[in-house]
């Protein structure tokens, strides 16, 4: 099996080769910090070695469970919020055939919805009335066990299941993930009786999609997680501290980003040339955003789906403010074949494709695009995938799970937290008059 790669020579200009080079020492230091746990948020380490931690009595135990859900439910629906959610979409979405939903006849797996991740009255009222009179199953997904936006939708669809099936029944159909001990979605799990999974309490949300957190919602849809988590072990072979900085990724993928940023390029744009990878980049923005966008630094992680964007971001990424770069996920081959037809009237002028893979188009795209905003003064760092399989999805959570930790040590911010999340949390538990927050609450309305 080959492994994904970084080219990072289309970046230069701004910085040089030997100016990244330069910094081996300092990526070596922080990698060293990273293995040695001895730099901040430490207890936050868990997901380091966690793919060649993973033993075959877990993997067994989630394809178990995914199984008893997939053999008595259509529709599992997945409630969670960002490292709880994302990184399930992202492989799923990946994955699936992107008219998934409306292949209903002899389906071989349910369907997978999300609830959870925002708190949209008209969307939770849509959710649940597709749901009536259809078998589903829920798998609750919370570290802290106590989210607000999951825990709303679960109060929500719990009741919904307990109502369609009986309290017994739905015991059976709901699986919780959360922290070992504590958290109100362990104490309700406990108290009634579902099937749980432990979050590890050493692997935050962002970096947790290896968990059951993301395996057993993909196992559900059908997704091979022996072949998600085999990539994630190359990966995390291939950026091991014994690896050299020449060879070594994630290494040089992190001196790369914070050389850049150091020069003033303070907006970094994941960009894909595959629909199906949106949410790679959603899953991306999150681990990037949280982990380094705090003390007042950090670069702001963006994303964008080409060419769909070139006809609406295109023109500022091409000409707008110079301080943007460009990470490009490039897939080398499709999936399947779909060639240019010939027309006899030729009224489009496309006849000069005729004949061609889709493919073979969008590749062009991407390397007109590479070049035309190299020209425009946007650097661009390149990662190539092989294919769209599990497996290279595993390898890529894995490179960007272990750059982060090495470029947020790099930046000098503790990587493991996020501390700024519970601002607005704050503010809407005041205006909501939770109780504890009254102080809070006359504090906020005094202000509106
Ligand atoms: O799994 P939990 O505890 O519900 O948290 C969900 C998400 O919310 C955050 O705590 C804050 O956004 C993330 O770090 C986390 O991924």
């Amino acid at each position: 099996m080959k492994n994904i790669c970084l080219n990072f020579e289309k970046a230069l200009g701004v910085v040089s080769k030997e100016q990244i080079f330069a910094q081996e020492a300092t990526v070596n230091a922080c990698m060293a910090t990273l293995h040695e746990g001895n730099g901040a948020g430490n207890d936050f380490l868990g997901w380091l070695h966690l793919p060649s931690s993973i033993t075959e009595a877990e993997l067994t135990e989630i394809e178990n469970t995914a199984n008893i859900l997939r053999s008595k439910c259509e529709v599992v629906v997945a409630i969670g919020i960002g490292g709880s959610y994302l990184g399930t979409r992202a492989v799923v979405e990946a994955m699936n055939n992107s008219f998934d939903w409306l292949h209903t006849n002899d389906r071989k797996n349910p369907i997978l919805l999300y609830a959870g991740h925002n708190i949209g009255e008209d969307y939770l009222y849509e959710l649940t009335e597709v749901l009536k009179g259809k078998q589903f199953g829920i798998i609750n997904i919370s570290k802290s066990g106590t989210t607000t936006e999951p825990a709303i939708a679960f109060r929500i669809l719990k009741k919904q299941l307990e109502d369609a099936v009986g309290k017994e029944e739905a015991k059976h159909r709901i699986v919780a993930i959360t922290d070992a001990r504590k958290g109100a979605l362990r104490t309700l799990a406990d108290q009634e009786g579902y099937k749980t999974f432990v979050i590890p309490d050493n692997v935050g949300g962002r970096f947790s999609v290896l968990t059951p957190v993301g395996l057993l919602p993909i196992a559900v849809a059908g997704i091979n997680i022996r072949e998600l988590v085999a990539g994630a072990v190359a990966m995390e072979k291939a950026t091991d501290q014994s690896v050299p900085f020449a060879e070594n990724i994630s290494a040089q993928y992190a001196a790369v980003r914070n050389e850049l940023y150091k020069r003033g390029k303070k907006i970094e744009i994941l960009c894909n040339f595959h629909p199906k990878l949106h949410y790679i980049g959603e899953w991306w923005k999150q681990l990037y955003g949280e982990s380094e966008g705090k003390d007042g630094k950090g670069i702001f992680p963006a994303a964008v789906d080409l060419t769909t964007d070139l006809h609406s971001m295109g023109q500022w990424i091409q000409e707008g403010e110079r301080t943007i770069y460009e990470t490009v996920i490039s897939v080398e081959k499709a999936n399947h074949s779909v060639v240019v037809p010939t027309d006899e009237a030729n009224l489009d002028g496309l006849n000069f494709l005729a004949g061609k893979h889709v493919d073979e188009v969008n590749k062009m795209a991407e390397l007109g695009t590479q070049l035309a905003h190299v020209d425009g003064g946007v650097p661009n760092i390149k990662v190539t995938m092989p294919e769209v399989s599990p497996y290279y999805i595993g390898q890529l959570f894995y490179f960007f799970e272990k750059a982060c930790g090495i470029s947020g040590y790099i930046l000098g911010v503790n990587p493991f937290n996020q501390p700024g999340v519970e601002a607005y949390k704050k503010n809407m538990f005041a205006l909501l008059n939770k109780p504890g927050y009254e102080k809070e609450s006359e504090a906020i309305k005094s202000r509106l």
